[in-house]
């Protein structure tokens, strides 16, 4: 049994989302907008990302300490070179139990026999429209619903586990609740609704634009009962649902209006090696430079142990007791370290 840590709220860490880039192919409103994701805009240099040796190595020292979930973000993830091969050194980590990967969908077409060989156990692909034109224009590329349906078709026959996840907008695309109800409970993937949130510096949130999830359930509910079932892990993001009569399922990640940071136990790496205890957090704790000086995987763990022992992030518990317009420091953008 590995070693387990505990942070100052007795939450253990067991999850890392590691971003793997800090591009993009889409240009979510909601996440990159274009106006401030422009041509002008200074992506990381090659030189400055973790490499697939360091992630791996840093994977490795995580698992020491209790991680067992892997999750492989962004950016967009497909958009760095030969993911597969990454996907493969880590699947040798010793402790690794599970790696999932978020993505966009656009790529997962060509990728996705190779990522299933590789040893992807899960991926769960974003999609917030059935709507071509819709669609087109929340991704702020014209990307094509269908693009990302044949990656979803993709990932199936390479026999990837698979989820959805859509977020909502009031007065976006909270009119696509039901057709993407109908449609992926058909197809028989589990859909999850996100409640839109306030990341990064740049998206424009405002409360009035979340759809709490006890709408959502009720207007799925009205069409298509629902029963709520328990969480499948201790910590699960997403609140289940069943429709009644069936084994299908959707998921509702409320992190608004019931926020779960008091079961916390992710923590984020992002493109450039830098640890972040919290999605919300200002500043994150820089793991490459140590890497790159030498340091032994002890130090290094002594490192994420001081990290992790000090943390007392509950960013979504707070955030509707906070004053609109209060002034808090930049907060990291969601893209740079991964959802
Ligand atoms: N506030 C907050 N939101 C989160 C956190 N983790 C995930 N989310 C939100 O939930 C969405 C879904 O996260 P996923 O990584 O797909 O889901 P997950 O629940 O971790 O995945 P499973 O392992 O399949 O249960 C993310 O895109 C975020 O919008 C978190 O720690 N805090
Ligand atoms: C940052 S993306 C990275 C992975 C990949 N590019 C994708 O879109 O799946 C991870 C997840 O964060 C979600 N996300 C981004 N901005 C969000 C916001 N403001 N509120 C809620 N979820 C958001 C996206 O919908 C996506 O499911
Ligand atoms: S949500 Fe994902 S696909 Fe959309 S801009 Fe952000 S990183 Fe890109
Ligand atoms: S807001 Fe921070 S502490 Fe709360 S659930 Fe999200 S990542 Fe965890």
């Amino acid at each position: 049994m590995s070693e387990q840590i505990l942070d100052t709220r007795n939450r253990p860490l067991r999850d890392l989302r590691i971003s793997v880039t800090d591009k993009c192919n889409f240009r979510c409103q909601y996440c990159m907008p274009a106006e401030i994701f422009g041509p002008d805009f200074e992506f990381l240099p090659q030189h400055k990302l973790l490499s697939f040796e360091e992630i791996t190595r840093l994977t490795r020292i995580f698992t020491s300490v209790g991680v067992g979930k892997i999750r492989i973000t962004g950016g967009e993830p497909l958009m760095r070179k030969e993911l597969p091969k990454l996907i493969e050194m880590i699947r040798q980590v010793d402790g690794v139990q599970d790696i999932a990967m978020t993505t966009n969908g656009s790529l997962l077409a060509r990728h996705a026999k190779a990522l299933k060989e590789a040893g992807l156990d899960r991926v769960t692909v974003s999609l917030d429209s059935l709507d071509d034109e819709r669609f087109g224009r929340m991704n702020g590329r014209g990307y094509h619903v269908s693009d990302v349906l044949k990656g979803i078709e993709a990932a199936a026959e390479a026999g990837l586990s698979i989820k959805l996840n859509m977020v909502v907008q009031r007065g976006v695309n909270d009119e696509d609740i039901l057709p993407m109800a109908r449609f992926f409970r058909e197809q028989k993937h589990t859909l999850r609704f996100i409640e839109f949130m306030d990341v990064g510096n740049s998206n424009g949130w405002k409360l009035d634009q979340v759809v709490p999830s006890s709408e959502i359930v009720q207007r799925i509910h009205e069409e298509m009962p629902l029963t709520p079932i328990d969480p499948n892990y201790f910590g699960e993001v997403a609140s289940r649902y069943r429709y009644v009569g069936t084994d299908q399922e959707i998921g509702l990640i409320s992190s608004v209006t019931q926020a779960f940071c008091s079961t916390c136990t992710r923590a984020r790496l992002s493109a450039e090696g830098k640890l972040y205890s919290c999605l919300f957090a200002s500043v994150g704790d820089d793991l490459r430079a140590p890497l790159r000086e030498g340091k032994s995987d002890e130090e290094i763990r002594e490192q994420i142990r001081t990290i992790w022992g000090k943390r007392d992030d509950r960013y979504s518990e707070v955030r509707l007791n906070d004053t609109p317009g209060l002034n808090k420091p930049d907060k990291v953008e969601m893209s740079h370290i991964g959802g």
